[in-house]
C-alpha cells in the first residue's frame, strides 16, 4: 500500500532510532530506512487505542500517500506491525511549531517567523481544499518544521480516518480534543461546516504562534465550547499586542469571524497583504532553530517534565491540586478529555468564572439541550464530565455531542458532600447554585468555603514576597496601621491562602511544572504573564500589585500594610507570616515587622521626618537584597531537574519583570532568557551524553571485573 516504491513495508528494513514526539495515539520516530540510510520519520500508531475499522484506517493511509504537495506531510507508505499502524513519513527535524514554542520561545514566536509559517500553512490548506478535504485539526502542533526552514501540515490522512469512523481520539472513556481550535458551527450542532472550519482553526492557531498558547486555552474544555459560541471571537488586542502589525492583526480578524460564509477562503487569504510580504521560511523560520540541541533532546527534556509530574500525581490532593491550579492558569492548548481531568479542571475554575458562567445553564440548554444543561449543572463550575464523543460520520457533516454524567450530583440528599458545601455557602452569604459552586472541590477548597473566605478572592489572591510597590501604592483609606493587627490578618490571609491552594510561592519567575498527560508534549507553557492575562476586567480594576502567582487587590490591601521585611532567615516556624512552600523547602523569608507608626500617605506626602524615610528606605533595600538572597538559594536548592524544568518553561530566576511599557527592556530581557534558555538546554543536552558515557563506562567496567574474576578463578573483586 506504499505510495512510494523507494520504501518497503517490511519493518525490519527499519532501524527506530530517537523518540521525536507522541500524540493522542501514536509515538513518533526518527528512524533509518536501511535499504538506502535515509533517514525518515515513523509514526507508530496504536491500533487499539483507536477504534477505527482496520480497512478505514488502510483506506486513509492510502489516500494520505496520495497527497503530493511541499507543504503536506505525505506517508511514504504504511503498514500494520503487531498492534501498530506504522506509517512511514519524511523527518522533519525541527519537529512542530509547538514543541519548538514549548522548549524554547514560551511566548509565542517574532512576526516574521509567524508570517512565513503561516504562509507555508495556508499553502498547505488551500491545496487541501483544492483537493476537497477539510484537515479539521489545524494547530500548531501539527505545523512540522525541518532545519531548512521548511514548513509542512501533518496529522492529515490518518487523523482524518479516525474522524470517519467516529472514533477520533477516543479511546475507552477518554478522547483528546482540541477545542480551542474549533469553529463556532462545528461546535454547534446541526449547523454544518465546510473548509472554512480550516480557516478559523487557521486564525487560531496565528494567535497560538503570536502568544506561545491558544485563546481560552487556560478554561476547561466545555468552557471553551461555551466561550466559542458565546463570546466575540478572540483576536490580537491592538493595546496588548503593540508589537504586530496592523496587518497580521487584520487577517488574524478576517479568520475569526463567526459566520463561516464571512471568512475567506484560503486562496483569498493567500493574496492578503500580510501574506504578499511574508518572508521566505528559510530566512524566518531557519532563525528559530539557532542555538537549540537536537530535537530527540528537546523531546527527552519535555519526556522528563513529563515523568516529573507525573510522580506528582503521588503528591497528597491538595498540593497536587495547587500546582495543576498552576499550570490551568497558565493555560494549556490542549485539552485532555480524561474524566479525572476534567474533575480536575471543575474544581479548579476561579471564582469569578462563576459570574461568566451562570447563564451558561440557559445557553446550553439552548444549544445542547436539557440533558445537556443538567449535566453542565450538575458538574459544577462549567465543566462537563464528557463520557460520550464528538463524533461524525463523514466529511462535512455536523459534530454531535454525545452526553454526558454528572459524577457529583449536585441534589440535596445524594451528595452529602454538595450538600455541606452548599450550607457553607449560604451560610456565608456566597452565591450558591449548581453552576456556580465548586462542588467537586478538593477538601482543601471545601475548608476555604467552610471557613468562609470573606474578601479574599483565593484564586485571585497569590502570596510571596511582600514588596513594598504595593505599600505605596495603595489608597490609605482602608487601612488600619496597626502593625500587630496586620500581623495577624496577614497569618490568616496566609492560612485562608494556603487552604486554598498550598501553592508553592515563587515570587519571581520561577515556574512550576506543567501537569504530565499523554498529550502534555502539546500543551505549551504561558508565561507567568498569562495569570495576568487571565484576570478579568473586574479584578483589574481592584488589581494593585501581581505578587508572583498572587495578586493584591484593593479588597485585601489593607492586609499588606507597610511593613518592610528586614531580614531573611530560614523559616523558623508556622506563625511566620509567609509558610513553607512545598517546592521551595525552607528558604522562605521571615518577615520581621521594623518599628513603624506611619502610614504610606505620610511616607509620600512629604510630611515625614528624614530619619523615618531613611529607616523605610533601608528597610525597602533590605527587602530587596533579601528577596534576591531567596532567589539565589531557591536556585541552589532547586534540582537539577527542576532548574531546568523551570528554564524550560521559560523562566530564569535572574531575569528582571520589566513593566510592560517599558517594551525595549522586555524585548531584551526575553532575548536574554532565549539565550540562557539555548545554553541550558545545551546543557542539559551535555549532561546527558555525559549521562550516557558514564552507564558505558560503568558497563565496560562490570565486564572487566567479571573477566577479573574467571581469570582468578572466582576471586572476590569489589
Ligand atoms: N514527520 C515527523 N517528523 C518529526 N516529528 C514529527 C513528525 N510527525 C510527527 N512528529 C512529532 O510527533 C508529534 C505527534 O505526532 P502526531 O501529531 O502525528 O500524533 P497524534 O497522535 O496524531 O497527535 P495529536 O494528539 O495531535 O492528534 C508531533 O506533534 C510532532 O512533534
Amino acid at each position: 500500500m506504499g505510495g512510494n516504491r523507494s520504501y518497503s513495508a517490511n519493518p525490519s528494513d527499519y532501524k527506530l532510532l530517537e523518540e521525536v514526539g507522541y500524540g493522542a495515539s501514536a509515538t513518533v520516530y526518527r528512524a533509518i530506512f536501511l535499504p538506502t540510510n535515509d533517514i525518515v520519520a515513523v509514526k507508530c500508531l496504536d491500533l487499539d487505542r483507536c477504534n477505527s475499522n482496520l480497512d478505514d484506517i488502510r483506506r486513509e493511509a492510502q489516500t494520505m500517500s496520495l497527497i503530493d504537495h511541499p507543504n503536506v506531510i505525505r506517508a511514504y507508505c504504511s503498514f500494520v506491525v503487531d498492534h501498530n499502524l506504522w506509517v512511514v513519513m519524511p523527518f522533519m527535524s525541527e519537529g512542530s511549531c509547538l514543541h519548538l514554542m514549548k522548549s524554547a520561545y514560551p511566548d509565542g514566536f517574532e512576526e516574521p517567523a509567524i508570517g512565513s509559517v503561516l504562509k507555508e500553512t495556508l499553502k498547505a490548506l488551500y491545496y487541501l481544499h483544492q483537493q476537497g478535504h477539510i484537515h479539521r485539526d489545524v494547530k500548531a502542533g501539527n505545523i512540522l518544521l525541518d532545519n531548512n526552514g521548511t514548513v509542512k501540515l501533518a496529522d492529515f490522512g490518518v487523523s482524518a480516518c479516525m474522524f470517519d469512523a467516529g472514533d477520533r481520539q477516543r479511546s475507552r472513556n477518554t478522547f483528546v480534543g482540541t477545542p480551542c481550535w474549533m469553529a463556532p458551527e462545528v461546535l454547534q450542532p446541526g449547523s454544518g461546516y465546510n473548509s472554512k472550519a480550516d480557516i478559523w482553526s487557521f486564525g487560531i492557531t496565528a494567535l497560538e504562534l503570536a502568544h506561545g498558547h491558544a485563546p481560552f486555552s487556560k478554561y476547561p474544555p466545555m468552557k471553551v465550547l461555551l466561550m466559542t459560541i458565546q463570546n466575540a471571537p478572540p483576536g490580537l488586542d491592538y493595546d496588548r499586542d503593540k508589537k504586530f502589525s496592523k496587518s497580521f492583526k487584520e487577517m488574524v480578524a478576517m479568520c475569526l469571524v463567526k459566520d463561516q460564509t464571512k471568512r475567506p477562503t484560503a486562496e483569498k487569504l493567500l493574496k492578503h497583504s500580510f501574506f504578499k510580504h511574508a518572508k521566505p521560511p528559510e530566512l524566518s523560520v531557519k532563525k528559530l532553530f539557532a542555538g537549540l540541541p537536537p530535537l530527540w533532546n528537546r523531546v527527552k527534556s519535555l519526556q522528563l517534565k513529563d515523568a516529573a509530574q507525573l510522580a506528582l500525581k503521588k503528591m497528597p490532593s491538595a498540593e497536587q491540586e495547587a500546582i495543576s491550579q498552576s499550570e490551568y492558569q497558565r493555560g494549556v492548548s490542549a485539552w485532555n478529555f480524561d474524566i479525572e481531568d476534567l474533575k480536575a479542571q471543575a474544581s479548579l475554575v476561579r471564582d469569578d468564572d462563576i459570574h461568566e458562567c451562570k447563564d451558561d445553564y440557559e445557553s446550553l440548554k439552548s444549544s445542547f439541550g436539557h440533558k445537556v444543561a443538567e449535566a453542565y449543572r450538575g458538574s459544577g463550575l462549567g465543566t462537563l464530565n464528557l463520557i460520550g464523543e464528538v463524533s461524525q460520520s463523514e466529511f462535512g457533516e455536523p459534530m454531535t455531542i454525545d452526553l454526558l454524567q454528572s459524577d457529583c450530583l449536585n441534589e440535596k440528599g445524594k451528595n452529602p458532600e454538595c450538600d455541606m458545601v452548599e450550607a457553607g455557602l449560604h451560610e456565608k452569604g456566597l452565591r450558591k447554585n449548581g453552576l456556580g459552586i465548586d462542588i467537586t472541590a478538593s477538601t482543601s477548597e471545601k475548608e476555604v468555603v467552610m471557613t468562609g473566605a470573606k474578601s479574599v478572592k483565593p484564586r485571585q489572591t497569590q502570596s510571596g514576597p511582600l514588596t513594598p510597590g504595593a505599600i505605596l501604592n495603595h489608597s490609605s483609606s482602608e487601612r488600619v496601621h496597626n502593625s500587630e493587627r496586620f500581623e495577624n490578618e496577614i497569618s490568616q490571609v496566609n492560612e485562608r491562602v494556603c487552604l486554598v491552594r498550598k501553592a508553592p510561592s515563587f515570587s519571581g519567575p520561577l515556574m512550576l511544572p506543567t501537569r504530565a498527560s499523554a498529550n502534555s508534549l502539546s500543551a505549551p507553557i504561558k508565561s507567568s504573564g498569562g495569570f495576568r492575562d487571565s484576570l478579568d476586567d473586574k479584578s483589574k480594576a481592584n488589581l494593585v500589585q501581581i505578587k508572583g502567582r498572587f495578586s493584591v487587590t484593593s479588597e485585601n490591601l489593607y492586609l499588606v500594610k507597610d511593613i518592610p521585611l528586614s531580614s531573611v532567615s530560614r523559616r523558623s516556624s508556622q506563625t511566620s507570616p509567609l509558610r513553607k512552600s512545598a517546592s521551595v523547602g525552607d528558604w522562605i523569608p521571615e518577615y520581621k515587622q521594623a518599628p513603624n507608626n506611619h502610614s504610606p500617605k505620610d511616607l509620600t506626602n512629604g510630611n515625614m521626618p528624614t530619619s523615618i524615610v531613611m529607616t523605610h528606605l533601608q528597610n525597602l533595600l533590605q527587602q530587596t537584597s533579601a528577596q534576591q538572597d531567596l532567589i539565589v538559594n531557591l536556585l541552589n536548592t532547586l534540582q537539577p531537574a527542576e532548574f531546568v524544568d523551570a528554564a524550560q518553561n521559560g523562566k530564569l530566576p535572574p531575569l528582571p519583570r520589566c513593566s510592560e511599557s517599558n517594551g525595549n527592556v522586555k524585548t531584551a530581557a526575553s532575548e536574554r532568557e532565549r539565550l540562557l534558555l539555548g545554553k541550558i538546554s545545551e546543557l542539559q543536552s551535555r549532561m546527558m551524553s555525559l549521562t550516557d558515557e558514564l552507564t558505558a563506562e560503568k558497563l565496560k567496567y562490570d565486564q572487566l571485573q567479571q573477566q577479573l574474576r574467571l581469570m582468578s578463578g572466582g576471586e572476590e573483586w569489589d
